[in-house]
C-alpha cells in the first residue's frame, strides 16, 4: 500500500519502516495487506463527438445516462461508424473506473464483482475491458455469462456535456452467488453506484443488496456514488431512505446533490446529506470539491487555513479533523472542507469523463490506508479513536482534487499511472500549505 497523497508525516508509512517505539511493541515483519471490493455493470465506453441533432435523433437526453434497447443501439452504432465519429474506446463503468484508479494509486488490491463474457475473442469489447484494467484489480470473481458485456456510448457535444446511451448486453446478469461474502466482510470498503438499482428484473440489484448486508454486518463502510442527477430526480425520497438505511459514505456532484436534497447551495446540500450518512464527497466542477462529515468534539482540530465564508459561516474551521462515523462520536460535530481545482485546472481539459470517479478513488485510498495502518500498527496514536480515514478532511480534499486534475488532463477515465512521487511543477509547497 502506497502512502495516500504526498506529504511528510510523523506516522510511519510504509508500516514496516523502522520506528523504534511502535516496532518494539508491534513489529511489522511482513505487513498484513488490505483490499476494497466493488460491484459494477461491466461496460466499455465508446466515445464519440456528436452534435445536438444526433442526441435528438436518437431520443437521448443531454447529460443523462439512458438505457437503450438492442435496436436503438444498432442504429446508433451504425451512424457513429458510418460518420467515423468514434474517437476512442475504453474500459468504463463508474465503479470499474474507481477500482482501477484506486488500485493504480494505492498499488493495492481491489476486487470487482460483475460479469464477463465467457467466450472472448482478441479485440472484442470484453477483451479490451480486461486489457484496460489494472492487474491489481482482482477479476477472478467475475461471473461468466453467455453474451456480450455492456456498451456505454459516451457522446460528447460541443458544449462539453457528456450524454451516455447504455446498451446493457449481459451487464446486469450478476447473481448473488458470485458475491464473495468473506471478501466483502474483510474489505476496507464496499463501493457501489446508484446505477445498480435500475436493473429492472435482472439480478444485479439483489446481488448489490446482498453485498450491502454482508458489509453492514461486518461494519465495513458502504460507499455509494450517485451516477447522474436524472436517476435521483426520479424519486429523491426513495434515495434519501436508501442512503439512511445502507450508506456510510456518499459521493456525488453538485447537480446530484441538488437532486437528492433540493438544495442548490453545495454546503447546505452536504449538511442535509449528513442527516442520512456519515461522510460526503461532493465535486463541483470548476469550483473544486467539498467534503462534509462528522468528528467527535474531543478530537476536533482547527484549521490553519483561511476561514472561508459561505452559507455556513467559516465552514472549514475544523477541516484538520479526521472524519468519523456519527455513531462513534460522543458529541458529533459537523465538519466541512473545500478546495479549489488543483492549479486552477489543467491548461487544456482533455476529457471530463471520470473526474468524479477519480476523486472518489482517492478517498477510498485514504480509507483503506487507515485500515491498513490500523491492522499493522494498532498502537499508533492514529488509532486511539475510530476514524473513517487516515487523513483529515483538508488533506483528503487536496488528494482527491489532485487525482481529478490528473484524470482531466488525460483522455481516458482510468489513470494510466499513479501520481508522481514529487510534483515537478509545484515543489512541495502545495502539499505542505
Ligand atoms: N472546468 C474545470 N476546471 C477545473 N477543474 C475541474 C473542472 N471540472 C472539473 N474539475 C475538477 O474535477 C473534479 C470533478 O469534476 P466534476 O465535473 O464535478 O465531477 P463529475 O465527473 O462527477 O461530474 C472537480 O472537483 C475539480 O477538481
Ligand atoms: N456502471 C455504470 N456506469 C455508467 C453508466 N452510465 C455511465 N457510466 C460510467 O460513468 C463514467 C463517467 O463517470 P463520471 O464520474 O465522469 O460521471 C463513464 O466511464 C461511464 O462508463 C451506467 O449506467 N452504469
Amino acid at each position: 500500500m502506497k502512502f495516500p497523497g504526498q506529504r511528510k508525516s510523523k506516522h510511519y508509512f510504509p508500516v514496516e519502516s523502522r520506528d523504534p517505539l511502535t516496532n518494539e511493541l508491534n513489529p511489522v515483519l511482513s505487513p498484513q495487506h488490505t483490499h476494497i471490493t466493488g460491484i459494477d455493470q461491466t461496460l466499455v465506453d465508446i466515445e464519440a463527438h456528436v452534435d445536438h441533432a444526433f442526441i435528438e435523433r436518437h431520443q437521448l437526453m443531454l447529460g443523462n445516462s439512458l438505457l437503450i434497447d438492442d435496436e436503438a443501439a444498432q442504429r446508433l452504432y451504425q451512424e457513429l461508424q458510418q460518420g467515423q465519429l468514434i474517437t476512442a474506446e475504453f474500459a468504463g463503468g463508474t465503479i470499474g473506473n474507481t477500482l482501477h484508479n484506486y488500485s493504480t494509486l494505492a498499488d493495492g488490491r481491489s476486487v470487482m464483482f460483475g460479469v464477463m463474457s465467457q467466450n472472448i475473442t482478441v479485440g472484442d469489447y470484453a477483451y479490451r475491458y480486461l486489457c484496460n484494467t489494472s492487474s491489481r484489480v482482482d477479476l477472478n470473481h467475475l461471473q461468466p455469462v453467455a453474451g456480450p458485456i455492456g456498451r456505454c456510448f459516451t457522446l460528447i457535444t460541443k458544449c462539453g456535456e457528456r450524454t451516455f446511451a447504455i446498451s446493457r448486453g449481459h451487464m446486469d446478469k450478476l447473481s448473488s452467488d458470485f458475491i464473495d461474502e468473506e471478501l466483502v466482510k474483510t474489505g476496507a470498503a464496499l463501493a457501489l453506484t446508484a446505477y445498480l438499482m435500475r436493473a429492472g428484473n435482472d439480478p444485479i440489484t439483489a446481488a448489490a443488496m446482498q453485498a450491502i448486508n454482508d458489509a453492514t454486518a461486518a461494519n465495513v463502510p458502504v460507499v455509494l456514488t450517485l451516477g447522474t442527477r436524472f436517476l435521483i430526480e426520479d424519486d429523491p425520497k426513495w434515495w434519501q431512505q436508501f442512503i439512511s438505511e445502507h450508506v456510510t459514505v456518499l459521493a456525488m456532484n453538485e447537480e446530484e446533490a441538488e437532486a437528492l436534497t433540493g438544495e442548490k447551495d453545495v454546503l447546505l446540500a452536504c449538511q442535509q446529506a449528513l442527516e442520512w450518512c456519515d461522510l460526503v464527497l461532493c465535486t463541483a466542477g470548476a469550483r473544486g470539491l467539498f467534503m462534509a462529515g462528522y468528528t467527535d468534539e474531543q478530537y476536533k482540530r482547527a484549521t490553519t487555513h483561511t476561514l472561508l465564508p459561505g452559507s455556513i459561516a467559516e465552514f472549514n474551521q475544523y477541516e484538520f479533523s479526521r472524519p468519523m462515523s456519527k455513531i462513534d462520536c460522543l458529541q458529533p460535530l459537523k465538519v466541512y472542507s473545500h478546495i479549489a481545482p488543483f492549479m486552477g485546472g489543467p491548461e487544456k481539459i482533455t476529457n471530463t469523463n471520470g473526474a468524479g470517479d477519480g476523486a472518489l478513488s482517492a478517498l477510498l485510498h485514504d480509507m483503506a490506508a487507515n485500515v491498513f495502518h490500523r491492522n499493522n500498527v494498532a498502537q499508533s496514536s492514529k488509532h486511539q479513536f475510530n476514524a473513517l480515514s487516515y487523513s483529515s478532511f483538508a488533506q483528503i480534499c487536496k488528494y482527491a482534487n489532485r487525482v481529478s486534475y490528473e484524470v482531466l488532463a488525460q483522455h481516458s477515465p482510468r489513470l494510466s499511472r499513479g501520481l508522481p512521487e514529487r510534483e515537478e511543477s509545484l515543489e512541495e509547497v502545495y502539499w505542505e500549505r
